[in-house]
């Protein structure tokens, strides 16, 4: 059974007899490591993302740079299998290659700009349901997908709304891609898409405070929102 087969307790990223990661700032509580994450990945969020060509390389140093504070492993593919809900990830044997195969697609329309949108929204919802398939990383996946997408948006001219995100409807949906069905995604995506590029600015940052809020830490949120606020 998978859930036999990946007991965090025998995860040699985590503490001894613990399901919490092994972290930077050495917090051994669990809540305490997601306050920690949620601030300092929600800081890291509003700096910029690192400048890149798009590749696995780019998406790499995403995460490296989101989550550099939490984990030393941030940027580096999982070398563990893992699952949510029953649903089993890409074997990590597997992971670089599948990665190459899939951000391949990204350097041809309709990912880039002047594509036609409807075209843009299916594809990045097949990229979004196969890198969520493939799940490289061992913590950070969601909010990595999310902020890239936010950048495949903005490069292809076809933005998005982050803060129009409803968690609940968006996990359905990306569960029906694991297993093959789209439509919700592409759905969630038609939902989330901005009709202009003006006010994007607003719209990144309430969509970074949606993000932070929906984890539950809105006392961070507020503390970042500041931050957010004063960026230029
Ligand atoms: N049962 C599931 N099957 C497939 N994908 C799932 C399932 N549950 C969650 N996901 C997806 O996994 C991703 C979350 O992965 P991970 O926990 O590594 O990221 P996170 O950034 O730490 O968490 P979150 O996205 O919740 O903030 C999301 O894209 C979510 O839609």
């Amino acid at each position: 059974m998978i859930g036999d087969r990946y007991e965090a307790v025998d995860d040699p990223a985590c503490y001894p007899g613990s399901d919490v990661l092994i972290n930077i700032p050495d917090l051994k509580d669990a809540g305490e490591l997601e306050q920690f994450e949620v601030e300092h990945v929600g800081m890291r969020s509003v700096e910029g993302p690192p400048e890149g060509n798009y590749d696995t390389a780019h998406y790499r140093a995403l995460h490296r740079y989101l989550f550099q504070d939490v984990y030393e492993w941030a940027g580096e593919y999982r070398t563990i299998r893992t699952s949510k809900g029953g649903n089993l990830f890409c074997l990590p044997e597997f992971i670089s290659s599948q990665m190459e195969a899939l951000f391949k697609g990204l350097q041809s329309p309709p990912f880039l700009a002047g594509s036609d949108p409807d075209d843009f929204i299916v594809v990045a919802a097949e990229f979004l349901g196969d890198v969520n398939h493939i799940h490289p990383f061992r913590e950070g996946n969601g909010r990595t997908q999310l902020i890239f997408l936010r950048m495949l948006g903005l490069r292809a001219e076809h933005p998005f709304r982050p803060e129009s995100v409803e968690p609940e409807a968006f996990l359905r949906a990306m569960i029906e891609s694991f297993h093959g069905h789209l439509d919700a995604l592409v759905d969630e995506l038609e939902r989330m898409r901005l009709r202009s590029l003006s006010g994007l600015r607003y719209a990144s940052i309430i969509g970074l405070v949606m993000l932070a809020l929906r984890r539950g830490h809105y006392i961070e949120c507020k503390h970042n929102l500041k931050r957010m606020l004063a960026w230029k």
